[in-house]
């Protein structure tokens, strides 16, 4: 037998683990009276003729049943069975929760749920009741829930009318009935009849002064007792019943799956059914918040995003022609980690979850750089370690006080077009945006560092035994589980030998698999150099609660059995553990284990287990410091240096993806997408830039060997779904000389291609290989459509909308405003950067690309425009 199992049989605090507290309950539930469950036809037991109620007998029972068509080892369960009202004259009270069955089968799929009704409102025989005596009207309705169930239940319910003596009914009554409900099957309806003419009647009434209008059709009973007289109804299609005929408690059992849809709306139920689930999955996470928050807690940090470099020219009386004096955006903050030596636990993570450092502020005019952002310190306890959430990898150990990891570094601050003046370009009109600080959750993880951890089962003195030896004041009663957070201590042995001593939390038989408290806490002990064994010697079988502890730390991790430690059987000053010492004694000096007595109320002995222990931990730091060779400063700051060698990854590095069915080129690589991220989509010389880069770093060339074709989408960078990513859509386009083009297009919501196909469509029967105009018109109305599109996003976006570039050329296209042309607003745009550079207002403006705005102007010209929608187009001729 596996010691575990062993150690279940004996083991004294068995009783605080789930499977014991389910053994409790079946046994409570075999001994309760209680019928639970029946569905077969053969009548109910009948009750105390002059009383109604026959005593609900229903209350507490867990019942397990045997499940005749169950798998094997499969159990069926029964519990909360409902209590029904003694006295029927007293309407109960709101609807009781009734039986749930639920079995459990291997896989954990429940296939089933039965609701029950309450025994106690059984049939009655009419003609038991006193004549003339105007009696009884009761309701009670019992809803059975089924558990874990969605949509289904069981719904039973029990109408008790008793009229007046010589009226035509005498007495209705419906008792028990078994009804499943599940998603799609409607409620089980019962009707008012009459079975019998001649004033022997049973009316049963289930919704007495209810209104139904729905209930009326298709059913028909499904037994009939006519010495009981009650006449349960019910649709057999909506309800199944175990077919063989048997007294033994039957189940019917039900697939909560076989219909579909159509939930059952019951809000009360619904609202039960939530808090069962809940119930599972608290169950999982095992111990209350602030327990689990001691100890572990998940956080964000968000280094500072750098701040936009601006375009800005130097306007100054006599100086003509100052140039470019736009400064560059400031640093973002930084996240770093710092130890703090006086926090000892992670309680503060609870209410303070995200850490952000603050964003570098924008560049000014007059060369001014933006200021850096604010850094932000996250302060942990020694012992913390920092993983990520999303792989678990470990980031950080951070175990002495003062120690300071920068973890995340802020974005760069985007440049300012004074940084991009040059011998060809002394006007430059771009500037950077900001470069996005780094972000991530982190799980942290505390394992507190202590040089002695005491560990036992619960109640066994732990908390009594630190107390005593230091001047730590741990709570101390007498019922397990005290101690619920770990507890420090230090303890003096000398002027300058001190030692740290942890006292856990108690440890159960099973705690590895969540028993008790779980093994949250072991991990306390894993940092712990010695380890100090306390056995209660009042208990049943110590050496068997000492073996049982002793398992569960081999199996939370073998090397804390490794770990030197030291026995202490406590509460010696006890007569019933003086009278085990001896054997407790001996069986340990049999395997080779010395241990200590003694009684720590009293604070005898504890002195010998203080030396003890420190001889251990003496000699095991000893080992520690030959074993380990010391290896150099640690550097904390790897992560933000992997960040940082990240950043700097070359523009050249790159993979490029072909989804063929969608006709999409997707180019992955960290340089080029802090390239896309940094670059600021509104100034013109951008996309001059950008084009630039992709044609430097071999993009336009690796996309062009592959085979990319006219109107394919280009996506920079990865899409994860959020408009936030820095990605970037395009649309290819080719020039009538070959060359390449792509089309930016920030976020992914549209691209030209879906309009150039339209209006190719339109243009279709027109255009001919001979014409020169329309042979070369498809091309570009792609052209055309990219800009108009970008027009109609940029109205969205506010941003100035950028054409593709069309034989060599390229076009920055402003946004147009209703009634204004193309060429209009280009002269006006052109006027106002004459102003900009202390030209003559009607100078000949200097817009790059008016040379073919003409051309564009023509073919736009073909178009007109239907209803203003930018989508829509008429082709002229
Ligand atoms: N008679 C006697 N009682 C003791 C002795 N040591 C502890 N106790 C009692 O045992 C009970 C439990 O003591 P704790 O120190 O709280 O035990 P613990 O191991 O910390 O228990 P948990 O924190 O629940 O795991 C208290 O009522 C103590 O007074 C002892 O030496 N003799
Ligand atoms: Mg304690």
């Amino acid at each position: 037998m596996a010691p575990a199992a062993v150690a279940a049989a004996a083991f004294p605090f068995r009783l605080f683990s789930a499977e014991a507290r389910r053994n409790t309950r079946s046994v409570r539930g075999k001994r309760s009276s209680a019928r639970p469950l029946k569905s077969s036809p053969s009548p109910p037991p009948r009750p105390p003729s002059s009383s109604v109620g026959g005593g609900g007998a229903a209350a507490t029972t867990f019942t397990r049943l045997p499940l005749r068509d169950a798998l094997e080892s499969a159990e069926v369960t029964l519990d909360r069975f409902p209590t029904a009202p003694a006295n029927p004259e007293v309407p109960a009270p709101a609807p009781t929760r009734g039986s749930s069955v639920q079995r459990l089968d291997e896989d954990d799929e429940e296939e089933f749920e039965v609701g029950v009704g309450a025994t106690s409102f059984a049939q009655i025989p009419l003609r038991d009741s006193p004549d003339g005596v105007e009696l009884t009207i009761g309701q009670f309705e019992a809803r059975a829930a089924g558990r874990k169930s969605p949509g289904g239940r069981g719904f039973a319910r029990q109408t008790v009318e008793h009229l007046d003596g010589d009226g035509d009914e005498e007495l209705v009554v419906n008792s028990r009935d078994v009804f499943e409900v599940k998603r799609g099957r409607k409620a089980l309806a019962l009707v008012p009849e009459v079975l019998d003419d001649d004033g022997d009647v049973v009316v049963f009434d289930p919704d007495y002064g209810v209104d139904s209008d729905d209930e009326e059709e298709d059913m028909f009973p499904i037994k009939q007792s006519q010495k009981a007289g009650a006449t349960p109804r019910t649709e057999l299609g909506e309800l199944e019943y175990d077919d063989e005929e048997d007294d033994d408690d039957e189940v019917v059992v039900f697939h909560p799956d076989y219909d579909d849809e159509e939930a059952f709306e019951d809000d009360d139920y619904a609202g039960e059914e939530e808090t069962e689930e809940e119930g599972e999955e608290a169950k999982g996470k095992g111990v209350p918040a602030v327990m689990r928050c001691f100890d572990t807690a998940k956080i964000f940090a968000k280094a500072g995003d750098g701040g936009n470099g601006v375009v800005a020219f130097r306007r100054e009386k006599y100086v003509p022609y100052g140039g470019p004096s736009g400064g560059d955006g400031g640093r973002g903050g930084d996240v770093y980690v710092q130890v703090d030596g006086e926090m000892n636990s992670l309680l503060p993570f609870r209410k303070s979850v995200h850490f952000r450092a603050g964003r570098g502020a924008h560049g000014m005019g007059q060369q001014q750089a933006g200021a850096k952002g604010e850094d932000v310190v996250v302060k942990v306890p020694p012992g913390t370690v920092v993983r990520t959430s999303d792989g678990g990898v470990e980031l950080l150990e951070l175990m002495k006080p003062g120690q300071r990891a920068l973890l995340l570094p802020g974005g760069r601050g985007g440049r300012g077009n004074a940084a991009f003046k040059s011998g060809t370009n002394k006007v430059p009109r771009i500037a950077e945006k900001g470069e996005k600080g780094p972000e991530m959750w982190l799980d942290l993880e505390l394992k507190l560092v202590a040089d002695v951890g005491i560990v036992g089962a619960p109640n066994a003195g732990k908390s009594t035994l630190l107390s005593v030896i230091s001047a730590a004041k741990p709570t101390i009663a007498n019922y397990p589980f005290t101690t619920l957070l770990p507890n420090l201590g230090v303890v003096s042995l000398d002027f300058d030998a001190t030692m740290v001593v942890a006292d856990l939390p108690g440890l159960l038989e099973g705690a590895h698999r969540g028993y008790g408290l779980g093994y949250e806490f072991l991990r306390h002990s894993e940092r712990c150099s010695v380890l100090v064994h306390v056995v209660d010697g009042s208990a049943q079988q110590p050496d068997y609660e000492f073996e049982a502890v002793r398992l569960e730390l081999e199996l939370f991790s073998p090397s804390l059995v490794d770990k030197p430690y030291v026995v202490v059987y406590n509460k010696m000053d006890l007569p019933e553990a003086s009278e085990r010492w001896n054997t407790f004694r001996e069986k340990l000096q049999a395997q080779g284990i010395e241990p200590y007595c003694i009684s720590a109320i009293n604070r005898q002995g504890t002195q010998d287990v203080i030396h003890a222990a420190y001889k251990l931990l003496q000699k095991e730091r000893q080992r520690i410091r030959e074993t380990e060779d010391w290896s150099g400063p640690e550097n904390l700051n790897h992560v933000s240096d992997a960040i940082k060698k990240e950043r700097r990854a070359p523009m050249n590095e790159f993979e490029i993806f072909h989804d063929k069915g969608t006709k999409t080129w997707t180019v992955v690589g960290a340089g080029i997408e802090r390239f896309v991220q940094m670059t600021n989509w509104q100034y013109s010389d951008s996309l001059k830039r950008f084009q630039h880069a992709l044609e430097a770093c071999g993009v336009n060339r690796t996309l062009i060997r592959r085979g990319v074709k006219e109107g394919d989408t280009v996506i920079i960078g990865e899409e994860d779904g959020s408009d936030r990513r820095a990605g970037l859509g395009a649309v290819c386009t080719q020039s009538r000389h070959g060359t390449i083009g792509i089309q930016i297009r920030q976020g992914f919501k549209v691209f030209a291609g879906d309009l150039f196909s339209k209006a190719k469509a339109a243009l279709g029967a027109r255009s001919s290989a001979k014409d020169p105009i329309n042979d070369a018109l498809p091309r570009r109305l792609a052209a055309i459509a990219g800009t108009l599109r970008g027009v109609r996003d940029s109205e969205a976006a506010g941003t100035l909308a950028i054409s593709p570039p069309v034989a060599g050329g390229r076009a920055c296209l402003p946004r147009l405003r209703p009634g204004e042309t193309l060429r209009h607003r280009c002269l006006q745009s052109a006027r106002a950067q004459n102003q900009n550079h202390g030209r003559s207002r009607n100078a000949q403006p200097r817009v790059e690309t008016n040379y073919f705005l003409e051309e564009k102007r023509h073919i736009l010209s073909r178009f007109v425009k239907i209803n203003g929608s930018p989508e829509r187009y008429l082709v002229r001729k």
